[in-house]
């Protein structure tokens, strides 16, 4: 039997993403304690896991080094890679949206060239060029967004909101909602077909474990 691959991600959705894979046995004990290592095996059940940074992890899958990945929907709206998408796990919960100033409400609605800074510059894109058919500048920041429009570099952002608490310490809000977000199970096209069975029963697994924790 060939090892099935994951690629898990660090940071946010770390622990919810193992305590869920735990659930369904799909893990191994050396991952659970305070190491730097970055790959573990359970030898018995022939899985490996990979702990890649979350934005990187569609790429572990789209080029076959993962079978299987978990990451943010807002990462695989980026990233744009070709994969398939097949679980919401329901966590990791929040929205993509424009923000800014209050009083840039109202320019946003006028269409007029506004300059956005974002993490996500294909979202903003595809959001303002596609959806709202506007022309903007998008500025390609890697972090502390809402500092742009406090210190002129922007006037609006696009960023991901959760609690709300970082726009409202730094005088924001929210303008307009992009889409909805939570962590997700992607799966490498060639893997879905050569290890179908194990991967259709581990999504079966992952979806009762989910709904039990609902009830
Ligand atoms: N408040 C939040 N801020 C950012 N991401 C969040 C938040 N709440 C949930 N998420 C989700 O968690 C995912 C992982 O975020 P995390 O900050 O761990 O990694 P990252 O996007 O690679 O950021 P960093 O560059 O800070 O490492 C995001 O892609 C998003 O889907
Ligand atoms: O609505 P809230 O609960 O306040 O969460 C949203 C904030 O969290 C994220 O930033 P992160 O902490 O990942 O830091 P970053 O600015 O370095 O991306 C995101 O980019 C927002 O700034």
């Amino acid at each position: 039997m060939r090892y099935l691959t994951f690629a898990l991600p660090k940071g946010r959705l770390a622990t919810k993403t193992m305590t869920l894979f735990e659930k369904v046995g799909f893990t191994c004990e050396e991952m659970k304690g305070d190491s730097r290592k970055l790959i573990f095996v359970n030898e018995e059940l022939k899985l490996k896991f990979f702990l890649a940074k979350a934005t990187d992890v569609p790429t572990y899958v789209e080029y076959g080094a993962a079978d299987i990945g978990v990451v943010g929907r807002d990462t695989i709206l980026e990233e744009r890679k070709n994969l398939y998408e097949v679980l919401d796990f329901g966590f990791g919960k929040c929205r993509m949206v424009v923000a800014g100033p209050k009083e840039m409400e109202a320019k946003l609605k006028q269409n007029e060239l506004i300059r956005v800074a974002t993490k996500y510059p294909n979202i903003a894109k595809d959001y303002f060029n596609n959806q709202k058919n506007q022309t903007v500048e998008i500025i390609k920041l890697n972090g502390s967004i809402e500092l742009a429009p406090l210190v002129d570099l922007s006037e609006v952002i696009v960023d991901i909101v959760e609690t709300g608490s970082t726009l409202k310490e730094n005088g924001l809000v929210v303008l307009e909602e992009i889409c909805t977000l939570s962590a997700r199970m992607v799966v490498n096209r060639v893997s879905l077909k050569i290890e179908n069975k194990r991967i259709t029963k581990l999504i079966e697994d992952l979806r009762k474990a989910l709904s039990e924790k609902e009830a």
